[in-house]
């Protein structure tokens, strides 16, 4: 029987004793959805009673709460002076865990010393143990639990054992009506918010900070490197904190996700191909993630140097962090191999965050990176990894070699850093740049790039143009984008890099294409080897454009669900599995969740038919079913699982779902972005100017790899396969940047109509040759814009008579 369930993240307690259901509320556990005016700070009871709340919706729960923190490890104050969180994951500030993450702690040290400093055996000043008999040193800290507090795995399987039947005792129950009467005294908590309030913004400063702060003017933190991930919808957590999920809605145990990536992402193979596409949206689409989203791990390195395996949780469950998974034993892969006893896959979980607004309340995750779309991948998301770039190989993410095409990339965009900067070094007009000034502008010409290759060839291969129209993600012809909007909350969210964007994880092909010869994927990921033969960012590249990618659904091959980063037959990882686990991480809502929230359908709770109203609607056949074998109910599915398996909108890649998370989030980085490069807004002192932008629409992923490799002849679209109407061009015929300094075209202008129906139009060559861009411009150019759609008004010089014009 129900008798006392937390429901966190709304801030009450729900009291369901003898079925009468009370509602009370208190703090300081608050979500960044939430109004902040309508909280109230509430006083702190008492560790025993934290204690008996919290055990007591464990056994609610009906979970072991493995690795969770005990409730007597909460509510103690930060170095800072500044309480936490009463019950959450969060007993450190923001700024606090940033330091620790360097530091390369994970989040249970923490935990500790904050209790060993509560119980006056830490001085938090001065990060060093109180040195008395009784005090215990960092490293007895890090290897010995503490008896009080941590209970010994029988006592864990006793409170399962006991956890449908466990009433509190009257005494208990008395200690908590008194908690409760006790309530409020709003002054005692003082909520922190050093997070980002130290920043001091040049809102003249022509050029984005190294780590994303200041660019939005009012919010200088939003879109930092080493700042929280942001929500679309409040996470949903075991218990309401930040335990993930391991029980259904209808309290059916979860499948684990080795079991699911069994049932549901099987398998793709090289008959599952997606042409148009080629492979290079799939090495586009994981530099560009490189440039936006690194969740920051516990232990604060990649993939993982946890070995949650291979710790002996029974004498070390002091470390929360592990959130392994099992293998079952009738795996189909797994159990061949490694004499079939391997049952443990290694997961960590990412570093525990606050949110945003310095709210200790869900358990929010780190991005490492600037959330913008701004070469962060290039140039790294904070001073120290810019200063670290000194060889001209190296690059600004730590991933960069996680599969040789993408190495290929990140040194192709040095190379055009190289070029532009040299470009610039040799204009007269720049003769009297600084060395800063001419990295700054070239670092802005690249962010650019990164960005236009992003919004006009990338994007339109996942999300038609009607959802590009719809979310504003079409560049412009010409003139500027006008609205940015400093309300526009720029960061990257949880579902989007835990779950849709991680879509790209199906475009991955089985084999390697290195031309002339395939290699197995899983042999050559996080090895560079490749780059070292005879022309091998040629070959890398070429590969990549010149083959298709895998489709975009549930289906992933082997090489990554049940070889990835293998060494010897049977050690290695399952992506598809680490995506699910991850979602469960970071409290993702399920699937069924995000499709009510994208689209307002509802899906009946056992009803997995494909196609019909109250059913996996935007499912096919295949990918209902295996969904079917997986979950219990469909109010169950994982957010990754559920999304890309939906069958795409029409002119699309990817189902509504995806679509709409991704959607969102391209138009959060493009609308919320003050440097976005077609941007006007008055609050950028640096814009491109009209004619800046337009030396600068012609250029093309194709035309960047030629420029920085030796590749001579390639597709003008390298995200689509070469064929009849994507035909292999010269190099030298494809346009370069234009840099109107040195000559070139002036905005468009209207002429006076040459027909009724046409608009026409002209720009001049501002500049004339000689000038150093690849086409220079020459006399005058004309061109006809939206006929007829323009005119029939007074004053237009056009006029189209007041008829319909069917566009002729
Ligand atoms: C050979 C290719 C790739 C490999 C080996 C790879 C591998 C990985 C691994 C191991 C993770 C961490 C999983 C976890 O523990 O949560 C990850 C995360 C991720 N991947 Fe990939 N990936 C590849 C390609 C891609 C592509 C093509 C995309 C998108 C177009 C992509 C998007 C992401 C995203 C968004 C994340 C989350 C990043 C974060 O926030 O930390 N990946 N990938
Ligand atoms: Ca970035």
């Amino acid at each position: 029987m129900t008798i006392l369930a937390l429901t966190l993240s709304d801030g009450i307690i729900l009291d369901e004793k003898d079925g009468i259901r009370r509602t009370v509320t208190f703090g300081p556990v608050r979500h960044s959805l939430q109004d902040p005016t309508k909280f109230v700070p509430l006083k702190v009871p008492s560790l025993d009673v934290i204690a008996l709340l919290k055990k007591d919706s464990e056994n609610e729960q009906n979970l072991i709460m493995e690795g969770n923190l005990d409730a007597r490890k909460r509510g103690i104050d930060t170095p800072d002076g500044n309480m936490t969180s009463m019950f959450g994951a969060h007993l450190i500030t923001q700024k606090e865990s940033v330091v620790i993450h360097k530091q390369g702690f994970f989040y249970g040290d923490i935990v500790h010393r904050a209790i060993e400093y509560a119980k006056g055996e830490y001085n938090l000043s001065t990060r060093q143990p109180v040195t008395t008999t009784t005090a215990r040193s960092e490293k007895e800290m890090a290897t010995t639990p503490t008896q009080s507090t941590i209970p010994t795995t029988e006592e864990r399987l006793q409170r399962v054992k006991r956890s449908t039947t466990v009433l509190l005792s009257e005494t208990d129950r008395a200690q908590i009506d008194q908690f409760i009467s006790e309530l409020p005294d709003p002054s005692f908590i003082k909520l922190p918010c050093s997070f980002g309030d130290d920043i001091e913004c040049d809102a003249s400063a022509k050029y984005r900070t190294i780590d994303g702060s200041c660019n939005n003017l009012d919010h200088p933190h939003w879109g930092k490197s080493f700042t929280p991930f942001d929500r679309f919808l409040k996470p949903e957590y075991a218990n309401g904190v930040q335990e993930p999920r391991k029980f259904g809605k209808l309290n059916v145990p979860l499948e684990g996700p080795r079991e699911i990536s069994n049932f549901v992402h099987t398998t793709s193979t090289m008959a599952d191909l997606g042409p148009p596409i080629s492979s290079y949206m799939m090495t586009f689409g994981q530099f560009l993630d490189h440039d936006i989203t690194k969740t920051a791990l516990s232990k604060g390195s990649y993939p993982f140097n946890l070995d949650c395996c291979n710790f002996n949780r029974q004498q070390n469950p002091r470390n929360p962090d592990c959130f392994t998974f099992t293998i079952p034993g009738d795996d189909p892969y797994h159990r061949d191999t490694l004499r079939n006893n391997r049952r443990c896959m290694n997961f960590v979980r990412s570093q525990a965050a606050s949110d945003l607004g310095c709210n200790f309340g869900y358990r929010e995750q780190f991005n490492e990176l600037t959330h913008y779309i701004d070469g962060s991948g290039v140039y790294g998301s904070t001073v120290a990894e810019l200063n670290a770039l000194k060889d001209p190989t190296d690059n600004g993410d730590v991933r960069a070699n996680t599969q040789p095409a993408l190495s290929s990339l990140h040194t192709i965009w040095v190379r055009e850093h190289n070029r532009i900067a040299q470009h610039f070094k040799n204009s007269p007009e720049c003769y009297n740049w600084t060395g800063q000034q001419i990295f700054e502008e070239t670092r802005r010409y690249v962010a650019a790039e990164i960005q236009h290759v992003t919004y006009n060839e990338f994007l339109p291969k996942l999300l038609s143009e009607e959802i590009r129209k719809q979310f504003g993600l079409v560049p412009l012809w010409d003139g500027h984008f006008t609205d940015y909007d400093s309300t526009v909350r720029p960061m990257i969210r949880n579902s989007f890099s835990s779950a849709a964007y991680r879509m790209g994880h199906s475009l991955i092909r089985d084999k390697f294409a290195f031309p002339n010869t395939d290699f197995d994927l899983h042999v050559h990921l996080n090895k560079p080897d490749l780059l070292y033969e005879p022309s091998g960012i040629e070959r890398c590249t070429r590969g990549m454009y010149e083959n298709p990618g895998q489709k975009i659904d549930e289906k992933m091959t082997r090489e990554i669900t049940w070889k990835l980063f293998e060494t010897v037959a049977g050690d290695g990882g399952d992506l598809a599995a680490f995506n699910i686990q991850r979602g469960r991480d970071h409290g993702l809502p399920p699937y069924t969740t995000w499709l009510h929230w994208c689209t307002g359908k509802t899906v009946d709770a056992d009803n997995f038919t494909p196609g019909v109203e109250g059913g996996l609607f935007h499912h096919g056949a295949e990918a209902a079913e295996k969904l079917s074998k997986a979950y219990a109910y469909t109010c169950d599915i994982d957010l990754f699982p559920g999304g890309i398996s939906e069958e795409p909108l029409p002119g699309s890649r990817l189902g509504p779902t995806f679509t709409c998370i991704l959607a969102l989030q391209f138009r959060a980085l493009k609308y919320g972005d003050r440097f976005f490069y077609e941007g006007n807004t008055p609050l950028n002192p640096h814009p491109f100017t009209p004619q800046e932008l337009e030396g600068f629409r012609p250029i093309s992923m194709a035309k960047i790899i030629c420029e920085n490799t030796d590749i001579e002849q390639i597709p003008q679209d390298v995200f689509l396969e070469p064929s009849l109407s994507n035909p292999l061009r010269n190099c030298s015929d494809l346009p370069d940047i234009c840099f109107p300094k040195n000559g070139g075209w002036s905005d468009w202008k209207d002429s006076c109509c040459s027909n009724c129906c046409t608009r026409q139009q002209y720009r001049s060559c501002d500049n004339p040759p000689p000038n150093e861009c690849g086409k220079p411009c020459e006399g005058y150019d004309f061109r006809s814009k939206n006929a007829c759609h323009y005119g029939g008004g007074h004053g237009g010089c056009c006029h189209c008579g007041g008829g319909h014009h069917d566009g002729h």
